[in-house]
């Protein structure tokens, strides 16, 4: 039983790497709630009145999916319940929340955090951290295409990613719940270039077989499960 989670910016590639990864692997993908998500689109027109209720809209969805992958067989999970705080802290520390919103998250966190110790598995196997520079972020956001992820429609959402972006390198600095790695999201296109996508393949079993979670001999034509 293999549990693997992404990490990464809005946009880094998450969902994509999560379906080829799980595809390749022959595992069991998991997606966050976005386009079914109805607090979303209210966060973006007004993230001071709605960021909390966001936060435990997605505590909550993670919380359920990671809950089920460490108690079901070989998963990817397309973003890890760790970055949760992340994201709140950032929109707190911009005075989107009050100091009781906060005080109520820790503990509702901190709560959610201690199931997962009775968890068969306590924590991920792997963590697959997407790095992305600012200006590949925007040009994926812009593929993507949701309205209100555009800096067209708010400008000062050109602040909130870059701040971001500053909080990802001190969380994935400090990351130790399982072992983990960076995968280059600028350099490896592995949406459009097979060659990166094999790049990014290979470092990826490769981590797993060092690891003992894949067996030195597996390839992608065995076909085998991971264990
Ligand atoms: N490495 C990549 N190279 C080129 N395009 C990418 C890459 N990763 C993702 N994309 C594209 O960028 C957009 C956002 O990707 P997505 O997987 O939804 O990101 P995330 O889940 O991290 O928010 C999608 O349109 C996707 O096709
Ligand atoms: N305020 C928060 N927003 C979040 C959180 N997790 C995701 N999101 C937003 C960011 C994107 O607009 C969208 C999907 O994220 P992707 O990284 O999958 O593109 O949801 C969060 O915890 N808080």
């Amino acid at each position: 039983m293999t549990v693997i989670v992404l990490s990464g910016p809005i946009g880094a590639g998450k969902s994509s790497l999560t379906s080829i990864l799980a595809k390749y692997l022959g595992t069991k993908p998991f997606y966050e709630s976005v386009d079914n998500n109805p607090v979303l689109p209210l966060f973006y027109a007004d993230p001071k009145k709605y960021a909390f209720l966001l936060q435990v809209f997605f505590l909550n969805t993670r919380f359920r999916s990671i809950k089920d992958a460490l108690t079901d067989d070989n998963n990817v999970l397309d973003r890890s319940i760790y970055e949760d705080a992340l994201f709140f802290q950032m929109n707190a520390d911009i005075g989107r929340a009050t100091k009781e919103e906060v005080a109520t998250y820790y503990e509702l966190l901190n709560n959610m955090m201690s199931e997962l110790k009775h968890m068969p598995k306590k924590n991920p196997d792997l963590l697959v951290h997407i790095k992305v520079s600012y200006d590949t972020m925007i040009k994926r956001i812009q593929k993507r295409g949701r309205p209100y992820e555009q800096l067209s429609y708010d400008a000062t959402l050109e602040d909130y990613y870059k701040r971001l972006l500053r909080y990802y390198k001190p969380w994935y600095e400090k990351y130790d719940y399982s072992p983990k790695m960076e995968i280059d999201g600028d350099k490896l296109d592995f949406m459009t270039d097979k060659q990166a996508r094999e790049v990014v393949l290979d470092q990826i079993v490769a981590k797993l077989k060092e690891m003992g979670k894949l067996p030195e001999s597996w390839n992608k034509s065995t076909n085998i499960q991971i264990d």
